[in-house]
């Protein structure tokens, strides 16, 4: 492909992601290659590469564009990404909307008066208020700035920094030493984890999919963050643990690990394709500990199973906000209301897990969001209306969990950030009930 033509690729997969604004953006991108067969491997990355950029200032840009009195429209955002963000100047944007060949066509005369208006002009512009120019949506304010205060700008720059790769390692087949050493061999260089004795980061991000060691299942892909919240569920060999919100079976894994495949666990979950990957991502793990089961409307297997965990994790559905580094679309994606909504759906998960809960036993409640209300006052809630649990303090849980040293963060619950703890944004509380 030529450069004109990437570029006019890269306006229609904006506007494909444009007119499907509440799906993920990679499965839009994803159906967008498929359509489109004779887009080769060079080519795909550079179009992607190029939307990308443009969705990540999805919300400066969409401030100058109205600024100038112009809807947000693909070809606006892309040229005035090229004017904003690349420095260029309108005659080469003209140029690169030449309309010949598989280029885009020329810039319309109201298109050119908008763009003439954003020459120049600062990405960062005097004018923008606080959350635009952090590259925050305005929903999220109140609670960001309740979570960070004073470090509210650096924790929002950290969020749009790229997210490094992090692997757990599995006990269940190897040690970190030897995961490093195998994938050192296939030239991917990695580094322990700061916190988690799991974790190794891999250097520049370099592609591991492919490598033998993850085939062979001797590491997962896994956020150091997410490797703590299955630390501090203190799952033992023996105990018999649920996984209440399991997904894909991420923190199902690394509970199997911390039990030496010894003691049940149930991964549970309302979706039956999450629960389908679980299923292979725990067969090529050598998990076989674990049993997956469905959650349906009118289902009684929680009733029946009420008070006979040790550990229950809830893994709870969220606003994902911890996660923005890595998912810069999901900004865009998740509304004021949405967050009302989960935070209602948390409660009630919350409280149908909570049954589970064997006396003694523990329940950690966790998210990848920073947002108090979805939770330090979720937990709040929880309490207020649970006298049968208390809070265990971080450092207590940490040490329970058989963890040296000062855990991250301090207080009573884990609250991790991209900014302070090189992780995505995570928190956890542990609960236990009283005997
Ligand atoms: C944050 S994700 C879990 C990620 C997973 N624990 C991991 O580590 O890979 C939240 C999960 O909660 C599930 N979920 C949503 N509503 C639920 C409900 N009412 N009961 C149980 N699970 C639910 C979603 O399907 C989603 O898989």
């Amino acid at each position: 492909m030529t450069p004109l033509a990437r570029l006019a690729a890269a306006v229609s997969l904006l506007a494909e992601l444009e007119a499907a604004p509440r799906r993920p953006a990679d499965a839009v991108a994803n159906d967008f290659f498929r359509a489109r067969r004779y887009i080769g491997g060079g080519d795909r990355r550079a179009v992607s590469e190029r939307a990308w950029t443009v969705v990540r200032e999805r919300l400066r840009l969409d401030w100058h564009l109205a600024r100038a009195g112009a809807r947000p429209t693909a070809r606006l955002l892309l040229a005035a990404h090229m004017l904003l963000v690349e420095g260029g100047r309108l005659p080469g944007v003209d140029a690169a909307f030449s309309g010949e060949g598989y280029a885009e066509p020329r810039l319309t005369p109201e298109e050119r008066r908008v763009l003439a208006q954003l020459e120049g002009q600062p990405l960062i512009h005097p004018e923008m208020d606080e959350a635009t120019r952090l590259n925050l949506p305005g929903w999220a304010m109140d609670g960001l700035r309740s979570r960070f205060g004073e470090a509210l700008p650096q924790a929002a720059a950290a969020m749009e920094t790229g997210a490094p790769l992090d692997l757990r390692v599995n006990l269940l087949r190897t040690t970190r030493e030897a995961a490093a050493k195998a994938l050192a061999a296939e030239g991917i260089a990695t580094e322990p984890t700061a916190f988690s004795p799991w974790g190794l980061r891999v250097a520049d991000r370099r592609p591991i999919l492919n490598t033998r060691a993850f085939q062979d299942g001797l590491v997962e892909i896994q956020d150091e963050g997410s490797q703590l919240i299955a630390l501090l569920a203190d799952a033992r060999p023996g105990m018999k643990v649920a996984d209440y919100c399991a997904g894909a079976a991420g923190k199902t894994l690394a509970m199997a690990a911390t039990m030496a495949n010894r003691g049940r666990i149930a991964a549970l979950d309302v979706s039956a394709p999450r629960l389908t990957g679980a299923a292979k991502r725990l067969r090529r793990a050598g998990v076989d500990n674990a049993e997956t089961h469905l959650l349906e409307a009118g289902d009684r297997w929680v009733k029946r199973r009420a008070g006979n965990y040790d550990r229950v994790l809830v893994d709870a559905p969220c606003t994902g906000t911890g996660t923005w580094r890595r998912n810069p679309d999901a900004r865009l994606r998740t509304t004021g209301e949405d967050y009302a909504e989960l935070i209602t759906k948390q409660r009630a998960i919350l409280d149908k897990a909570a049954s589970l809960v064997r006396p003694g036993g523990k329940l950690i409640y966790a998210t990848c969001s920073v947002l108090p209300g979805e939770d330090e006052e979720q937990v709040r809630d929880f309490l207020d209306t649970h006298a049968d649990f208390e809070a265990v303090p971080l450092a207590q849980a940490w040490a329970e969990a058989g963890m040296d040293g000062t855990p991250p963060g301090e207080g009573a619950h884990m609250a991790l950030a991209p900014h302070s703890h090189g992780t995505d944004g995570f928190f956890a509380a542990v609960l236990r009930r009283r005997s």
